[in-house]
């Protein structure tokens, strides 16, 4: 297991992104791009659409390689390894539309990604799904139809599906996105419930106030670079950032 390769360096960074270079034909999404990130914090991602946040999200959880640059994870190089791979060592991500597997239950869909997602015999593998519904409020529907779901519980399912890999750092992307602010703060407690367990999580979210319950820091990206990185409430008024994103001046 990569976990098991890993080489431990004190003060190394957990996560590490260099020189991250990520281009479509012609369209350059990410540029010169460096990020780095310690074992079990938790970083909010904003920026405007197209900005490159899910990109670089993509980049890290190994959905596609970067056309240039490394990246390196608990102190392995995992640029070549595929998403898979980065998941049995602890790195998992969520995507921004849920697409639970079809036919399955809920308690299926976790299961599948208890079992394939990190090996674990099929007890271990039980444990780790009732585990994860548990946290994430869904034992009540372990045996809905997973497609029959509504959008929080979809979300919910995306955590779920996560949690089971037994993960050190989860990337989150938009899992707010499209929730009322209600339905959005029963995931925070979900996420701060994570963070109590010590996993990282970097998230992506546009609904900024849900965001800074989590993190403890805030990258904002604009055109494929990072161009703010520190204190939530310093990179909010940051004026760049103010520019870019909110598209006005600083209060
Ligand atoms: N697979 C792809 N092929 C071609 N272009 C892509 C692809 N994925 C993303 N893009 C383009 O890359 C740019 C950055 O997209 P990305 O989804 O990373 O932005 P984002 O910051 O996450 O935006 P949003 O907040 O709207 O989700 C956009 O112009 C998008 O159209």
């Amino acid at each position: 297991m990569l976990q098991r390769e890993a080489q431990r360096r004190p003060g190394a960074a957990f996560l590490s992104a260099k020189g991250i270079h990520k281009r479509f034909g012609a369209l350059v999404v990410l540029e010169n791009l460096d990020f780095s990130m310690s074992d079990g914090e938790a970083i909010g991602i904003v920026g405007p659409n197209g900005a490159g946040k899910t990109t670089l999200l993509s980049v890290l959880a190994g959905a596609f390689p970067p056309n240039e640059g490394s990246i390196s994870f608990d102190g392995v190089d995992v640029t070549r390894r595929t998403a898979a791979e980065r998941c049995r060592s602890g790195l998992v991500r969520t995507h921004q539309i849920p697409k639970p597997f079809g036919g399955m239950t809920t308690f299926e869909n976790v299961f599948v990604a208890a079992s394939h997602g990190n090996a674990a015999s099929r007890d271990e593998a039980y444990e780790r799904v009732v585990d994860s519904l548990s946290v994430c409020g869904m034992l009540g529907v372990a045996n809905r139809p997973a497609d029959t779901l509504g959008l929080l519980d979809r979300k919910r399912l995306e955590l779920a599906r996560a949690l089971a890999t037994q993960p050190r750092l989860m990337l989150l992307d938009e899992i707010g996105g499209g929730l009322t602010d209600g339905e959005a703060s029963e995931l925070v407690e979900t996420i701060l419930e994570l963070r109590r367990r010590g996993i990282g999580i970097v998230w992506i979210e546009h609904i900024v106030h849900i965001l800074l319950q989590v993190a403890q820091r805030l990258i904002c990206m604009d055109a494929g670079r990072i161009i703010a990185d520190g204190e939530p409430k310093t990179v909010m008024s940051d004026a760049e950032v103010v520019k870019a994103y909110l598209g006005g001046t600083p209060a």
